[in-house]
């Protein structure tokens, strides 16, 4: 189902588990800031909807959407992580088209990368990046008229981080 048919912001807490004991990692791309910025606040906003504590929300920021993959990975091994305190990480980027092949290769990148944190590492990675034909579609998507899949991605991370303690 297209997007278009359906609103990233919908979802039904009675079947979201609790998220009060879960330890969350966000890192946020700088580039298309006024977008990342609502995916950052829809993101945290479901996040302390879903029970998580603000405390346990811990967020980096990158350059750009390429470099959300270091980022994740470095979070994924740093003192958040090395006492198994964060149960899943969320990246957050908007890549936009421009003139040139410059974004097939951003957005190749980050999903190859992102796919391979999640087969190789034990933390689960939501991928919470858009990948727009233009700037209104990025609009829309980080809370306009299709919902903020920034929210999307914290009910995403939430169910993973359950399943991750579930399987243990
Ligand atoms: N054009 C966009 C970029 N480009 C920058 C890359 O993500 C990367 O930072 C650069 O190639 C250096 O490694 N990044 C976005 O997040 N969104 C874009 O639309
Ligand atoms: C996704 C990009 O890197 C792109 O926005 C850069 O624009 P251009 O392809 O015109 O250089």
């Amino acid at each position: 189902m297209a997007t278009a048919n359906q609103n990233l912001s919908n979802y039904d807490k009675s079947t979201v588990p609790n998220a009060k004991e879960f330890r969350f990692g966000i890192v946020v791309s700088e580039w298309n800031a006024k977008i990342t910025e609502g995916l950052w606040k829809g993101a945290f906003d479901a996040l302390v909807d879903c029970g998580a504590q603000k405390e346990n929300i811990v967020r980096w920021n990158v350059p750009g959407t390429f470099e959300l993959t270091y980022g994740a990975s470095r979070m994924s091994k740093s003192i958040y992580a090395t006492s198994s305190m964060l149960d899943a990480i969320i990246v957050i980027g908007c890549v936009i088209q421009g003139e040139t092949k410059h974004f097939d290769f951003v957005c190749e990148g980050v999903t190859h990368g992102i796919k391979d944190l999640n087969l190789k590492g034990d933390i689960p990675v939501i991928f919470c990046v858009l990948t727009d034909n233009n700037l209104q579609q990025s609009i829309e998507r980080s809370g306009g008229k299709h919902g903020n899949k920034g929210t999307e991605a914290a009910i995403t991370a939430i169910k993973m981080a359950q399943l991750r303690k579930d399987t243990n």
